[in-house]
């Protein structure tokens, strides 16, 4: 492979251009032509249907599949599992549990906002969510931790697992054993478009949920946005991206290394570099093509498509305010800091799904093991959005009551207000009639 790195030199110009905060488009209209059939199917004849797609898209050969996971295969898959890679397991889970738990809010409070009047929220669980766990591109035991570890922590009653199964028919063994690990049991062989359709309708065998969490392909992504009326779609989290922010004191090779961390998912991933530094980018791009030719092939190839194409390189610029705008504007899945004072460097940042801060704390870290979620607003939508976290299992009513003492001053102003808006009804419920009946 001869491509060299994308090297965008802005230090003549303080404009960064808009092209640069662009993520791969994924029409997906092709695509949405493609799953209406899906979930019409899935609709109409359940788990046979569930069963057809998984062999014509997950290319199962076996010649039958049971459409939940079984006692047996959980055994299977924790009998032949590395028990070194139980032990990290666990390690990841006891860190992300204890970080959702410390987020989880209190079941309720009140507040009395003005003397009589007392208003609070309650929280509660939401009943049922679809934890989606992809396959396509990998085994994905981490996303299992990510979505149904928040889930567990915030007291949803059924937690399930929908992933697509291997040509074997078989769940993969990692998202057995995660889910396992953290008391996750019902696991059904569902992926893509079919997967989605399935939980946001239920057939014969798969339940019917409330909520589905979880990344995706463009299947899922196009289902989830079809099905939106008929289950929560969730914090839409698309294709893995991340910048690296690093100032003159870090060091280029290891800025280069952590580049290639989300530029290898695939050829869909977005990831720069963006630094002041010459020094720091030169060092990186130096680094590059000898860590390309170390990695796994297909990797490597995913990283060099991204990190050699129009989604993803070195953004060298004049000077570390534009490099910090440039951060703000692009609003990155995953943001690592590598600067002499990443803590100084935080109070600049606006806008980041999950931001790392020093050269201890690479991406890796985060996806994995932290603590933090890693399912994170993806393509911008850290401008406004927030990770995947327990709030997303809950809902909140507002609570409010009021005193008898308290009540005479607010029903006379709630009655002016129910006049002025021409609602005649809502002026009588605070009426001298309701004076006549209260003192009854
Ligand atoms: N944000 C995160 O936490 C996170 C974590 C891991 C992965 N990701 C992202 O999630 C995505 C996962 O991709 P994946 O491919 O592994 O997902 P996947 O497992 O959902 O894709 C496979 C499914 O797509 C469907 N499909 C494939 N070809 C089809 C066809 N021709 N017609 C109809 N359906 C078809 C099938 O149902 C199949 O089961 C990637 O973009 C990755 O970057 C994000
Ligand atoms: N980078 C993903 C979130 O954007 C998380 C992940 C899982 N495995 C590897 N990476
Ligand atoms: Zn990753």
């Amino acid at each position: 492979m001869t491509e060299s790195v994308n090297f965008i030199d802005l230090r003549m110009t303080g404009v960064i251009p808009p092209a640069l905060y662009r993520r791969t488009e994924t029409d997906l209209s092709g695509i949405m032509a493609k799953v209406e059939p899906i979930i019409v199917a899935v609709r109409e004849e359940g788990d046979a249907a569930l069963l057809r797609f998984a062999k014509a898209f997950d290319g199962v050969t076996a010649d039958s599949m049971t459409l939940r996971a079984t006692e047996e295969e959980f055994e299977t898959a924790f009998a032949s599992f590395d028990p070194e890679m139980i032990e990290t397991l666990k390690l990841a889970i006891d860190n992300i549990r204890r970080f959702h738990e410390a987020q989880k809010p209190e079941e309720m409070w009140m507040k009395e906002i003005s003397p009589g009047v007392w208003t609070g929220d309650r929280m509660l669980p939401i009943d049922s969510v679809a934890c989606y766990v992809p396959r396509g591109k990998g085994a994905f035991p981490s996303v299992v931790n990510m979505t149904c570890i928040p889930a567990i922590v915030a007291g949803v009653k059924r937690v399930v697992i929908i992933t697509p199964p291997g040509p074997d028919g078989r769940v993969d063994a990692g998202t057995l054993v995660a889910a396992k690990l953290i008391g996750v049991t019902e696991i059904y062989k569902c992926g893509g478009a079919q997967g989605v359709a399935a939980v946001a309708y239920g057939t014969p065998t798969v339940p019917r949920c409330e909520k589905i969490v979880g990344p995706g392909s463009p299947y899922v992504v196009a289902a989830k946005r079809l099905l939106a009326q008929v289950i929560d779609p969730g914090t839409p989290a698309g294709p893995s991206e991340a910048l690296i922010l690093a100032d003159d004191s870090a060091d280029g090779a290891l800025a280069a290394l952590d580049l290639i961390i989300e530029s290898e998912h695939g050829p869909d991933s977005s990831a720069y570099l963006v630094t002041n530094s010459a020094r720091v980018a030169e060092e990186a791009r130096a680094a590059l093509p000898g860590y390309w030719a170390e990695m796994d092939e297909k990797r490597a190839g995913f990283s060099r498509a991204v990190l050699c194409g129009p989604h993803g390189g070195i953004v060298l610029v004049k000077d570390f305010a534009t490099a910090v705008e440039f951060v703000n504007g692009y609003a990155p899945e995953h943001l690592e800091i590598l600067t002499a004072e990443p803590f100084a460097t935080l109070g600049q940042i606006r806008n980041a799904g999950e931001i790392l801060l020093g050269r201890y704390t690479p991406v890796t870290l985060g996806n994995y093991l932290l603590g933090p979620n890693a399912v994170l607003p993806t393509n911008g939508a850290a401008r406004t959005g927030s990770p995947l976290c327990v709030f997303d299992y809950m809902k909140r009513a507002s609570i409010a009551h009021v005193t008898s003492a308290a009540y005479p001053a607010l029903a006379k102003h709630a009655h002016r207000f129910a006049s002025y808006e021409g609602f005649d009804g809502h002026a009588r419920a605070v009426s001298p009639l309701r004076d006549k009946l209260l003192a009854k």
